[in-house]
């Protein structure tokens, strides 16, 4: 039986996570930011070290992406001085830390899917510290998957999807950007890659950076079209607007499409499509 830590267990994966964990036979502590604050150093040693913990799932980030502009201590103090307490626990219990990162480690200007070996060049305060963070995991030398994602949305908690519902049943008109293209990403769908990997034990000697989202390539406005359409709110008009009039400090990758290949032939995952997922969501919403 393995022991497995979960982080941030109230957030957007998270809480995938957690409902993945009740069906497991292994031992799953799922933590919040009250039973587990990841900047104290000495909590999470004490958590990793004294519970005898196999695996963490680092589910726990800031992730206020306009605000980290302005508030850069704690993001960087969420997203990697925390992230190094977490591998330096794992090596010390020769645990494997699974840490989620994200599509804005990179700049966006490709023109083809990023793989796990492509240059990284964050235009922001949160891409920098989460880029930090993955260089504290491979520094403390723990055994450690790096799974990088992008635009995740889902039922629980705050997402792009949530505010188009709402924003479209309030408007009768909404502009969102269509110059950035990327993929959106269930989180559901992510937790089940995770909790297969751990429930296997596939993760043991397969160390490394991997890249997940859902199939395909959309806009920002390609994406709220979809949900609004999906959610039967047609008296919103949606226009697309470049990001140069979209009201952020914030400089977003134009291009953020990740290529998978890797997870998919290492770990044998299928991945579906976002709109196959977005469906799935909405579905599992309206039953909430
Ligand atoms: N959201 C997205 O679009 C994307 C996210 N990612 C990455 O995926 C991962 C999961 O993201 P997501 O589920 O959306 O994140 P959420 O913001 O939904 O959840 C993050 C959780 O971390 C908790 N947390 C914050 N600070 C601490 C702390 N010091 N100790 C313990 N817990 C803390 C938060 O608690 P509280 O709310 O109480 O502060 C929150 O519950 C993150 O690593 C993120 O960077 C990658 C790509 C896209
Ligand atoms: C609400 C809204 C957003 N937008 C734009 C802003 C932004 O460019 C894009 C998405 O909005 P968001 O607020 O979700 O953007 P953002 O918070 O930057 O989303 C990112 O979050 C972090 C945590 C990640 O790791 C990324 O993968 C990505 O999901 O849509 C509009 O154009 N119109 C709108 O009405």
């Amino acid at each position: 039986m393995r022991r497995i830590l979960v982080t941030g267990a109230n957030g957007q994966l998270g809480s995938a996570m957690r409902l993945l964990g009740a069906t497991s036979r292994n031992e799953y502590r799922f933590t919040d930011v009250a039973e587990l604050d990841i900047t104290d150093e000495e909590a999470v040693r004490r958590a990793v070290c004294d519970g005898r913990i196999d695996v963490i799932v680092n589910c726990a980030a800031y992730t206020n992406v306009d605000r980290a502009e302005e508030d850069e201590a704690t993001a960087d103090r969420i997203n990697r001085l925390a992230v190094g307490n977490l591998a330096r626990a794992a090596a010390a219990a020769d645990a494997t830390l699974i840490h989620v990162s994200t599509d804005y480690v990179f700049s966006g200007d490709a023109n083809r899917p990023y793989n796990e070996m492509c240059e990284t060049h964050p235009l922001g305060v949160y891409g920098r510290t989460k880029l930090a963070g993955e260089a504290e995991v491979e520094h403390s030398g723990c055994k450690s998957l790096i799974i990088r994602t992008a635009w995740l949305y889902s039922e629980f908690g705050h997402n792009f999807l949530k505010t188009m519902l709402r924003l479209t049943a309030e408007r009768d008109r909404l502009t969102v950007v269509f110059d950035q293209t990327g993929t959106p990403t269930y989180a559901g769908d992510l937790a089940r890659t995770i909790f297969d990997i751990v429930e296997s034990g596939a993760y043991a000697g397969r160390e490394g950076v991997y890249h997940f989202s859902n199939e395909g390539v959309c806009s920002w406005y390609d994406f709220a079209h979809a949900i609004a359409a999906e959610a039967g709110h047609t008296q919103c008009t949606i226009e697309p607007c470049h990001s140069s009039e979209y009201p952020s400090k914030v400089e977003r990758p134009a291009y953020s499409v990740l290529d998978k290949s890797k997870i998919k032939t290492t770990f044998g995952v299928g991945i579906p499509h976002w709109m196959e997922s977005l469906k799935v969501c909405m579905k599992n919403l309206k039953n909430l």
